[in-house]
């Protein structure tokens, strides 16, 4: 048993997931990924709609005070990709650091990674990070912030005692 276990929800951005027309498979990796930070308590598949991103991260975090929401889909190029947006809209603050190591890794797997535009950072104290929309993209993003999530999120709770080993 790890002393701190947080809750997760797993937010996929995606217009055919939410017509039923793809099956989750980025959502799925998340999930199997993150099992080790904490519990996997809220989960939903929407569209790239900003208003209803906005609202669900918002209800997630000030309702329901989800410690981490990671989402996944819509930070690339196309008309609809709006999450970025969406995330920015309701972040108190930004952690560049976890933005930028996903982009600088991902680099070295594909040139199309300078082509996500995820964003990371705090609304109260959640912490949000968008991951890009394939199973690939997501894997390849989510284990280079692992390591740090959950020491960052007991520091974002108050946890006292000192970073240094
Ligand atoms: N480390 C990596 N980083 C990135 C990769 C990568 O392969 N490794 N891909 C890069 C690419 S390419 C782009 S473009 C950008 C931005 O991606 P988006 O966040 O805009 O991704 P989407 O357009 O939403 O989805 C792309 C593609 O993935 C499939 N897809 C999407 N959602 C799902 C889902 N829920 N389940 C299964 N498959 C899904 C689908 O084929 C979409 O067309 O990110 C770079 N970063
Ligand atoms: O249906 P979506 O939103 O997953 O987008 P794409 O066009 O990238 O498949």
């Amino acid at each position: 048993m790890t002393e701190y276990s947080f809750t997760i929800g797993i937010l996929t951005l995606s217009d055919k997931g939410a017509r039923g027309e793809r099956e989750d498979l980025s959502g799925e990796v998340i999930r199997e990924m993150i099992a080790a930070v904490g519990e996997v308590t809220h989960y939903r598949v929407i569209p790239d709609d900003l208003e209803t991103i906005v609202e669900t991260l918002v209800d997630w975090v000030d309702r329901d005070g989800v410690d981490l929401v990671l989402t996944t889909g819509g930070t690339g190029l196309s008309p609809r990709d709006v999450t970025p947006e969406a995330t920015a809209r309701v972040l108190d603050w930004e952690i560049p650091g976890m933005a930028e190591a996903m982009r600088a890794a991902s680099m070295k797997k594909t040139p199309h990674a300078m082509l996500s535009r995820a964003r990371a950072g705090v609304r109260r104290q959640s912490i949000i990070i968008n991951l890009p929309g394939s199973p690939k993209g997501v894997r390849e993003n989510l284990e280079v912030v692992l390591p740090a999530l959950t020491h960052g999120l007991k520091k974002l709770k108050g946890d006292p005692t000192d970073c240094a080993r």
